[in-house]
């Protein structure tokens, strides 16, 4: 008896740094499936409240706010986009001013609540499948999706891959006490935090290279496809 192909939805989670990004879009490419970036989604919210003298430090400022701005996800892993009331936000949203200020404002309920509708309405649009990576993807998001990875590495490994791409303007000793303050207020907050799934397979990728991350995640997917 035949049954009914659904379509594969792979939740990445982790750290900052870990490569997730890196690994999703390659992966999504790979498989001709969609790709959604989450933090993006915060970094975008976090940039419109800041543009709009909304104080970050303020959940109550913040929550009031959350339902204003007008976030749209491109997923076509080649170029991925992201938009704000109709503007492309991919630069701004990688500066040191919003990633000082995204913990803040994704730690919000109403903030969350808003990305996670968004966020499960692309999973829902992508008729081939998607890859979705963030935080909370495989134990809140997506907690049915069809394989769950949570990718790690040493804080050493992860503040020399981010300045690399800060390319010396920022130390790395001053990029690392900035992941570390991050992860430990994404997995501290009360509303689904950092975490792994119970059911997730964990990649440490500290000693591995990025095509070997890839390789890793397509075969634990194809693997996984094949018993269907
Ligand atoms: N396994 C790896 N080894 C070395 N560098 C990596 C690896 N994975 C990712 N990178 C690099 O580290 C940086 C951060 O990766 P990224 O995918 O943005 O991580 P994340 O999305 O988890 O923050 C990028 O410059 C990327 O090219
Ligand atoms: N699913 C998600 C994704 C990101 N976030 C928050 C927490 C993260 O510090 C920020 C930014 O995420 P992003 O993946 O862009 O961070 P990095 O690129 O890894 O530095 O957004 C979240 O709370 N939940």
């Amino acid at each position: 008896m035949s049954h009914p192909v659904e379509p594969v939805i792979v939740a990445i989670d982790g750290p900052s740094g870990t490569g997730k990004s890196s690994t999703s879009r390659a992966v999504a490419a790979k498989l001709g499936l969609s790709y959604l970036d989450t933090g993006a989604m915060y970094r975008a919210i976090t940039w419109w409240m800041l543009g709009n003298g909304v104080d970050v430090a303020d959940p109550d400022a913040v929550a009031d706010q959350a339902g204003k701005a007008a976030i749209v996800s491109g997923t076509d892993p080649a170029a991925p986009t992201i938009t704000v009331d109709g503007m492309d936000v991919s630069g701004p949203i990688r500066t040191q001013q919003v990633t000082a200020a995204v913990s803040a404002v994704s730690a919000v309920p109403e903030v969350r609540q808003r990305m996670v509708d968004l966020q499960r309405a692309a999973a829902v649009a992508a008729a081939g499948g998607i890859v979705v990576e963030g935080r909370d993807i495989g134990t809140t998001v997506l907690p049915d999706a069809t394989v769950k990875i949570f990718l790690t590495a040493s804080a050493e490994a992860r503040a020399a891959r981010r300045s690399g791409e800060l390319k010396g303007a920022v130390t790395v000793a001053a990029t690392q006490a900035d992941l570390v303050r991050r992860d430990a207020a994404d997995s501290g907050r009360k509303t689904s935090p950092l975490a792994k799934a119970a059911d997730a397979v964990e990649v440490d990728t500290t000693q591995l290279t990025l095509e070997q991350v890839i390789e890793c995640v397509v075969t634990l997917v194809e693997e996984k496809r094949a018993a269907l």
